[in-house]
């Protein structure tokens, strides 16, 4: 998992840190660049909040908002010292509503955006900033200041402009956001993590020259890439699994060179796995195979074919040298116990006992593949042939007994089975 939240993050840890490398250089360009510079948001604002739209992730387009507003305000109304009572008063209200913003729209779900409550939340998001300015624009918002809790008042934690308020609610805010990112594990998650630092960070550092225009542009472009990597998944990546899933292997067969190899890998007796386990714990052993798979050495480039079918490429390769690999990962998985928890007690009356006389708690069960491999030759020159081979190859794995795997150039079992499972189906870890 941490693995996983960690490549969601890298873009825009890479872009924030981008933003804070370049801040000094950025700062001696000249008047016209810094000016050009300081567009840059609404523009990013106004593609990722279409992209938010167009590819129907309605929280990013709610961030956009939130973030182009906030920047809007700063941009016209707090170019002047933060001493002059009205604008410390705006820039208060901005470290409030950016944070909150942000972790009302991590708790969100996504809905259509011009759907009632997609508009009610669009409305909500903007209201803040909208209200904000026309008080700004009236000259009352200074007077406000004496109104404001002493905590507000006091402008430095350190030597910074936020208030302890608004610190300790963006910490507040951060828990949401947190959450959601660990428990959703999408890029929109890690799009509105990244924009939520960089909020915190332009608002401590809010007098460092073209803070605003950087950070700001930063979480955009992260939210821009999150919906671009979003749509790749889906259209990608197997949602049970997360390895790639058909469409990127049809990708990946187009890309073949001159040598190459195909095996098919297929879970041993799944359907009756399924009938003695429950759907539920099936979808668990698919996922412990994928990860298993995905993990093979030589650089075998493994997708999740179809139900329990898996494909492995090896781009260069030949059957002989993919066997190795191949030959590692049907043991790995054979020898893995997987723990199942104990409400998922089998239907099945024998294995229940078997199971009941286990470690309590905490009983193992065991699956296998079976593999069948074909490499490109003379007669099978193209991919579609060579997946042909390799599963007519797998049908051979099979009827050996499973457990095995079998290539299309040597019809033999490459191991015999130690375990053959044909007949009598055993789950259980010994
Ligand atoms: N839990 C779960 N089961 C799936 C999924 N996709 C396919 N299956 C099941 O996989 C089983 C495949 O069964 P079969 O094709 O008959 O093959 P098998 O039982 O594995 O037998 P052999 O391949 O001959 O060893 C079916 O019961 C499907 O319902 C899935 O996403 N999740």
């Amino acid at each position: 998992m941490a693995l996983r939240v960690f490549t969601l993050l890298l873009p825009a840890t890479a872009l924030l840190v981008g933003a804070f490398l370049v801040l000094t250089p950025v700062s001696q360009w000249s008047a016209a660049q810094q000016e050009t510079l300081t567009f840059v948001p609404y523009l990013l604002a106004g593609i990722t909040g279409f992209l938010g739209y167009s590819f129907k992730r309605s929280r990013i387009l709610l961030v956009a908002i939130n973030l182009g507003a906030a920047y809007f305000l700063i941009q016209n109304n707090l170019q002047s010292s933060l001493a002059r009572p009205d604008n410390y008063v705006l820039y208060s209200i901005i470290s409030l509503l950016l944070p909150i913003n942000i972790a009302l729209i991590a708790l969100f779900d996504e809905r259509g955006v011009f759907t009632p409550i997609g508009i009610a939340r669009i409305v909500f998001v903007s209201l803040g900033y909208l209200i904000a300015y026309l008080l700004m624009l009236s000259g009352q918002l200074g007077y406000w200041l004496t109104g404001l809790p002493m905590s507000m008042i006091e402008m430095a934690i350190y030597d910074t402009y936020l208030s302890e308020a608004a610190a300790i609610v963006f910490i507040i805010c951060l828990i949401p956001v947190i959450l959601s990112l660990l428990l959703r594990k999408t890029h929109t998650d890690a799009g509105l993590l990244a924009s939520l630092i960089a909020a915190l960070a332009m608002l401590v550092w809010f007098d460092r020259p073209l803070i605003s225009p950087l950070f700001v542009s930063a979480a955009l472009v992260a939210l821009a890439i999150s919906v671009v990597q979003n749509s790749y998944s889906m259209a990608f990546i197997d949602e049970l699994t997360a390895i790639p899933g058909r469409r990127a292997l049809n990708d990946k067969l187009s890309t073949l060179g001159r040598r190459y190899t195909i095996a098919m890998l297929d879970i041993d007796h799944f359907k009756k796995f399924n009938d003695t386990y429950g759907h539920d714990t099936g979808d668990q052993v698919l996922r412990m195979v994928a990860a298993k798979i995905n993990n093979i050495g030589g650089a075998g480039k493994a997708f999740r074919y179809g139900g329990e079918e898996f494909a492995v490429v090896f781009a260069g390769k030949n059957e002989r040298e993919a066997l190795t690999y191949l030959e590692e990962v049907r043991e790995i998985i054979a020898n893995y116990p997987m723990a199942i928890r104990s409400e998922e007690r089998p239907e099945d009356k024998d294995t229940g006992r078997q199971l009941r006389s286990g470690q309590k708690g905490r009983e193992h069960v065991q699956v296998t593949i079976s593999i069948g491999v074909s490499e490109k030759d003379e007669t099978h020159n193209n991919p579609e042939a060579v997946m042909k081979t390799a599963d007519q190859a797998l049908y051979a794995a099979k009827k050996a007994g499973r457990n095995c795997s079998v290539a299309s150039h040597q019809p033999r079992p490459v191991k015999k089975p130690s375990k053959p499972r044909r007949s009598k189906i055993d789950f259980v870890k010994a």
